[in-house]
């Protein structure tokens, strides 16, 4: 068989489930994309906003987003021509979409998970929860340092799309999956890398939320640039142990959607998730953060199903665990740091595994 033969049609029609920031961000870029775009939500009144007057004014308020995004709130309608999905709610929620949508997805379309998590309970990656929900269809992940406000003001960005790759995907690379979705969603502000690296993509989005809550603490409670390039680091390399243990490669975390996510949300209270450890590490209970608002913090669910996984992996994540601690387990916020800086002292580099105790 020849390359030519092999040629699968470029993706022209998307939908994405979830009218939420990033939901709406993506389906802008899409659309600057050239894509025909359906977004479904639960909301009719945003929808009708986003469709008729090109705004989504409870989620990403003063953005003029592109025309030409159709909407709905029926799953069937969603689904009913389109050539693939991005799934775009919080992570708590992957399973029940999958379910609702189910019934209603073309067979054999790729579904990318855009969602930054690990499920509570199962300790499942998101894309194993969606290919035990959906195991007809090709599994992947979209991730990267993409805050919605500036991607879908078109503000240059890039990003990760991770599917694994078949024994044809190796032979055609350009044909795989992951490299037609790249191409669905290129354009001037949207630079997607692809990767067959799946596990090491998901770990990288999931845990960089739990270290970016313990910067914002740091940097609440008045410390600064020192402690937090120490966060980063070290974090990094608790991502690192953790996808290792997973079968994913050390060398992903390294890229855009690992110490590319890592250093953006680590960097800035745009981030939900700094900025709830940034006015917890102020002293502010949790009940009034972000003036009692339901925002979405996906770090804080996180930090549980991060810290169980590594244990049962055997993997040490001291960083990850102590913001587990302060979150759910009462721990004393500056206490536990303290306790965090005074571990007994060891070499950095896992190749050389001494204690200096
Ligand atoms: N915002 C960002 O900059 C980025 C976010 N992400 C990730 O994307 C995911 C979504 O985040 P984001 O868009 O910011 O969140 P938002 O809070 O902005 O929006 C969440 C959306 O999900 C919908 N939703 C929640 N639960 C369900 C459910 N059970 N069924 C259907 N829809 C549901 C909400 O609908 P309703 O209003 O009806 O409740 C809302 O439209 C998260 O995992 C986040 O980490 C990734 C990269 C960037
Ligand atoms: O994932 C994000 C940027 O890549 C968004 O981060 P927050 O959820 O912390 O706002």
């Amino acid at each position: 068989m020849t390359e030519s033969d092999n040629h699968p049609s470029a993706i022209e029609q998307l939908t994405i489930l979830g009218a939420g920031a990033w939901g709406t961000a993506l389906a802008a870029i899409s659309r600057r994309a050239g894509q025909r775009v359906t977004l479904w939500g639960r909301d009719a009144e945003i929808l009708a906003d986003i469709k008729h007057v090109q705004k989504n004014p409870r989620f990403l308020p003063d953005i003029e987003l592109p025309a030409g995004i159709e909407t709905t709130t029926d799953p069937w309608q969603a689904c009913k021509s389109t050539q693939a999905v991005l799934v775009v709610i919080p992570s708590r929620s992957l399973r029940q979409v999958c379910q609702t949508f189910a019934p209603h997805l073309p067979t054999g379309i790729p579904i990318v998970l855009c969602c930054k998590g690990i499920e509570q309970g199962s300790g499942l990656l998101m894309s194993e929860v969606a290919q035990q929900e959906l195991p007809n269809h090709p599994i992947g992940a979209l991730s990267g340092p993409t805050f919605a406000t500036e991607a879908a003001r078109g503000y240059p960005t890039a990003a990760t799309i991770a599917l694994p790759f078949s024994e044809q995907d190796r032979r055609y690379p350009a044909n795989s999956d992951a490299s037609r979705l790249a191409r669905a969603l290129s354009n001037d502000g949207f630079r997607p890398y692809v990767s067959d690296d799946l596990v090491g993509v998901e770990i990288g989005g999931a845990v960089k939320n739990v270290i970016a809550i313990a910067c914002g603490i740091m940097t609440g409670a008045g410390f600064a640039e020192n402690t937090r390039a120490v966060l980063i680091t070290r974090g990094l390399e608790e991502m690192k142990r953790l996808a290792q243990a997973l079968g994913g490669r050390r060398e992903t975390l390294s890229g855009l959607s690992g110490m590319g996510d890592l250093t953006l949300t680590c960097s800035s209270q745009t981030s939900r998730n700094m900025s709830l450890g940034f006015q917890l590490g102020q002293g502010r209970s949790r009940v009034d953060c972000f003036d009692g608002r339901d925002v979405v913090v996906e770090g804080e669910v996180n930090a549980v199903s991060v810290t169980d996984l590594a244990r049962q992996l055997g993997v040490e994540m001291p960083i990850c665990e102590t913001v587990n601690a302060v979150l759910h387990g009462d721990a004393p916020l500056k206490e536990s740091f303290v306790k965090l800086w005074n571990r007994p002292l060891k070499s950095e580099s896992q190749s050389l595994p001494i204690s200096l105790e």
